[in-house]
C-alpha cells in the first residue's frame, strides 16, 4: 500500500491534501528520518524537532514562491523530503549525494545556502526588500533556533528588520537546546520576564491569534518549562519593532496552521515564537538530544552503542586531555568554547575546573574578544574553536588578540577538509588567514603526539598562537603524558633521501605542515626523497628551510590547507626573500569549494594522500625522481 509520503512529491501535492491528514503525514515524515539517519548517520534530533513545523511552512506558504530560510539548516530533512529529495535521503552527506544543509544549487526550495549558524534573519530580509523593490507580493520566513538566536548578527538582523516594510516572519523555534543547553544572560532575564508582566501579555497575545490553542493551563505549564529557556520575552521583540506570537506548541498542527494562515495576513515584521521539543518522537533522542544531535549510524531499536573496539583516540580527545593536564599545573589557564563544549571535547574539562570553563553559546566574535579580555589581565585562555567558525571572529583576532600581542591559545579543531559538512565547515583558510598577521603563530602538529606537545609549546607563549588539528584520529602514534615542548618554531628532518652523497645537491625534499606528513613519507619511500616536518607554518623554520633548499634540487611544500597564501607560500617568499631559486612544486587545496563526501576520498581526489602526491611529484620533477640525475625538467 502506497503511504501518504510517497504521495508528496512537492509542497503542492502537500497542500492538496485535506488538512486531517496532516497528522498522519507528519508521523510518517518523522518515522522517515528516523530510518533514513539511522542509516546514513547526520543531525538527527533538531530533524525529529521539526517535522510539524516543515509540514505547517509549506502547507500555510507557497514555496518555493515564499521564501523559507532555515538557519544552520542542519534540521531541514523533512523539507528535503517534503520537496522533491526523498529518494535522494540514502545519499546525504555522500559524494555526489544530498547535502545535509540546504544548497541553493540542491534545489530551487533551498533559498538561501546555510550551515553557519544565525544568518537567516539577515537573508530573509534581504529577500523581503527585493520582493518589496520588486514589487512582488512575496513572504520571507526565517526559521532560527534558540542556539543560534544567541548570535549577535541574529540581533543585528532583527535590529535592521524591525524598523524594515518588508514581508517578513522570523520563527523562533525554541527547543530550549542547543548542541548542549543553551547559555546565556538570556536564560536568567528570561526567568525575570516569565512572570507578571510577561506572562500576562503572552496570555492577552494567546487569545488574539490562536483559535485552536493549546489550553491557557498548558500554555502556562510552557512558560513555567521555559523559564530557563530561551522564550525571548515579547517585550524585546516588540521594542525592536516586531508583532511578536506566541510562544505556541511547534508540534501542534491545530496551533500552527491556524497561527500561520493569520500571520500570512499581517503586515510588517512578524516574529512567531515556536516550543518544540529536540528529538521528539524518539524517546531516545527526546532523553539525549545532545548524544543523537549528530549520530553515526545506528538502529533505532536499540539506539546509540559505544563501539566494541575503543577507537583511536583523536585529535579533539588529545586536546582535552592536554587542556585538564595542563589547567591542573597552571591555574592561570581558563577554557572557552563557543557552543561547542562536546564537539571540541571541553566535557571533562568542565566537569573538573567549572570555574575556569566557560561556554560563551554560538558568539565567536565574542569568544575572542573575551579571550583577549582574559589574557589582558594575566590569565591564559585556551579558545577552543573549529577553524571555520573562528572566520567569525577574524577581525576580533587581529584588532583584540594580534595588534594588543595577548597570550591567546587557539586550538583549533576541523582544520582542513571535514568532509560529512561539506564546504561550509572546511578549516581550510586558518593557514593563509592567521599568517598574514602580525604577532601570530601558527602550529601544525604532524600527529597526535605533536598536537599534545605543540599545545604546550603554544600555551608557554606570551603572544597569540594558533595549533591546528584535524577532525577524527591521526596517525596513531603513542601519546607521551608529560607536557613537553617542542621548540617553538623548529621544524625537524625526518627522513633523508639516500644514494646521494651528503654534500650534494641532489634531488626532491618535500616540505610538510602538519598531518600529510604520513602519506608524505609513504610517498618519500617510492621518490627517495627527503622530507621535512616544519611543524610551523609561522614562524618558519628558515634556517632548516634554507638548509635543505641548498641540499636539494627541487622542493615539495604539503599542507591539509588553501594552497593560495598558505603554508607553501611562506616557504616561496622566505626562499625568494633569500635570494634562492629553486623550482618549488606547492600542493594542498586547491583555489575551490570542495564538497562534502568521506574526508579520506576527498583528500585522495584531491591527490593529497600518498599515491597523489607521488603522481604529482613525478609529474613535475620526472627527470630528478626517475635517474637522481642533475638535469632538471624544464620548470613550466
Ligand atoms: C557560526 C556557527 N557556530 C557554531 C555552529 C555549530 N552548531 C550547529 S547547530 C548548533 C546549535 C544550534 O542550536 P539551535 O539554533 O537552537 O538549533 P537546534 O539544534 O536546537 O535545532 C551549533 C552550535 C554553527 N553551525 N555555526
Ligand atoms: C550543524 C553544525 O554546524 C554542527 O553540528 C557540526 O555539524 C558539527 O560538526 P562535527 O560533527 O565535526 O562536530
Ligand atoms: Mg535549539
Amino acid at each position: 500500500m502506497t503511504s501518504l509520503l510517497e504521495t508528496i512529491n512537492d509542497p503542492a501535492d502537500l497542500r492538496r491534501l485535506p488538512r486531517t491528514q496532516l497528522r498522519a503525514l507528519a508521523d510518517e515524515l518523522r518515522a522517515y528520518v528516523l530510518d533514513s539517519v539511522s542509516k546514513t548517520g547526520g543531525h538527527l534530533s533538531s530533524n525529529l524537532g521539526t517535522v510539524e513545523l516543515t509540514v505547517a511552512l509549506h502547507y500555510v506558504f507557497n514555496t518555493p514562491y515564499d521564501r523559507l530560510v532555515w538557519d544552520v539548516g542542519h534540521q531541514t530533512y523533512p523539507h528535503k523530503i517534503l520537496t522533491g529529495r526523498r529518494e535522494r535521503m540514502g545519499s546525504l552527506r555522500q559524494l555526489g549525494g544530498l547535502s545535509g544543509f540546504p544548497q541553493r544549487a540542491e534545489s530551487e526550495y533551498d533559498t538561501f545556502g546555510t550551515a553557519h549558524s544565525s544568518t537567516s534573519i539577515s537573508a530573509a530580509l534581504g529577500m523581503a526588500l527585493a520582493a518589496k523593490q520588486k514589487g512582488e507580493d512575496r513572504h520571507a520566513v526565517a526559521i532560527i533556533g534558540d542556539g543560534a538566536m544567541s548570535a549577535g548578527m541574529a540581533f543585528e538582523a532583527l535590529n535592521n528588520a524591525g524598523v524594515a516594510e518588508g514581508n517578513l516572519l522570523v520563527i523562533l523555534n525554541d527547543n530550549d537546546m542547543s548542541i548542549s543547553p543553551p547559555v546565556g544572560a538570556l536564560n536568567r532575564y528570561l526567568a525575570q520576564l516569565m512572570s507578571g508582566h510577561f506572562y500576562d501579555a503572552a496570555k492577552n497575545v494567546g487569545k488574539q491569534v490562536l483559535r485552536a490553542a493549546p489550553p491557557l493551563f498548558e500554555l502556562a505549564k510552557r512558560l513555567e518549562q521555559h523559564a530557563k529557556g530561551m522564550v525571548l520575552p515579547a517585550t524585546l521583540f516588540e521594542q525592536f519593532g516586531f508583532n511578536y506570537i506566541g510562544p505556541i506548541d511547534g508540534h501542534d498542527l491545530d496551533a500552527l496552521i491556524p497561527t500561520l494562515e493569520n500571520i500570512k495576513h499581517l503586515k510588517g515584521p512578524q516574529f512567531l515564537h515556536v516550543v518544540t521539543k529536540k528529538g521528539q518522537g524518539y524517546k531516545l533522542a527526546e532523553a539525549d538530544p545532545v548524544a543523537y544531535h549528530g549520530p553515526g549510524k545506528f538502529d533505532p531499536a536499540i539506539g546509540l552503542q559505544k563501539p566494541s573496539t575503543p577507537a583511536r583516540q583523536t585529535f579533539t580527545q588529545v586536546f582535552g586531555q592536554w587542556l585538564c593536564d595542563m589547567a591542573e599545573k597552571d591555574p592561570r589557564l581558563v577554557g572557552i568554547t563557543p557552543a561547542m563544549r562536546e564537539g571540541s571535547g571541553l566535557v571533562e574539562f568542565e566537569k573538573r575546573y567549572p570555574g575556569r570553563y566557560y561556554d560563551v553559546g554560538i558568539a565567536e566574535q565574542h569568544s575572542v574578544t573575551f579571550a583577549a579580555g582574559l589574557a589582558s589581565e594575566g590569565l591564559k585562555p585556551v579558545l577552543a574553536i573549529y577553524s571555520t567558525f573562528l572566520q567569525r571572529g577574524y577581525d576580533q583576532l587581529i584588532h583584540d588578540v594580534a595588534i594588543q600581542n595577548l597570550p591567546v591559545v587557539f586550538a583549533l579543531d576541523r582544520a582542513g577538509i571535514v568532509g560529512a559538512d561539506g564546504a561550509t565547515h572546511a578549516g581550510a583558510y586558518d593557514i593563509a588567514f592567521l599568517r598574514c598577521i602580525p604577532n601570530m603563530s601558527v602550529a601544525c602538529p604532524a600527529d597526535e603526539n605533536e598536537c599534545r606537545q605543540l599545545l604546550t609549546s603554544a600555551f608557554e607563549q606570551d603572544h597569540p598562537v594558533a595549533v591546528r588539528y584535524p577532525r577524527g584520529a591521526g596517525a596513531g602514534v603513542a601519546i607521551e603524558a608529560g607536557l613537553r615542548a617542542l621548540p617553538f618554531g623548529k621544524g625537524e628532518i625526518r627522513r633523508v633521501a639516500t644514494g646521494h652523497p651528503a654534500d650534494a645537491c641532489k634531488g626532491i625534499a618535500i616540505v610538510v605542515f602538519g598531518t600529510l606528513l604520513y602519506p608524505a613519507l609513504q610517498a618519500a619511500e617510492k621518490l627517495n626523497a627527503t622530507v621535512v616536518n616544519m611543524r610551523w607554518a609561522k614562524p618558519l623554520d628558515t634556517r632548516l628551510l634554507l638548509q635543505v633548499a641548498a641540499g636539494h634540487e627541487a622542493l615539495v611544500t604539503l599542507e591539509d590547507g588553501a594552497i593560495m597564501g598558505g603554508a607553501g607560500s611562506a616557504v616561496t617568499e622566505a626562499l625568494n626573500a633569500a635570494g634562492v631559486t629553486k623550482p618549488v612544486l606547492q600542493l594542498g587545496l586547491p583555489d575551490k569549494f570542495i564538497e562534502h563526501g568521506d574526508p579520506v576520498r576527498l583528500m585522495a581526489l584531491q591527490g593529497l594522500d600518498a599515491a597523489g602526491i607521488e603522481k604529482s611529484i613525478t609529474n613535475r620533477f620526472s627527470a630528478l625522481v626517475m635517474t637522481g640525475r642533475p638535469a632538471l625538467k624544464s620548470v613550466a
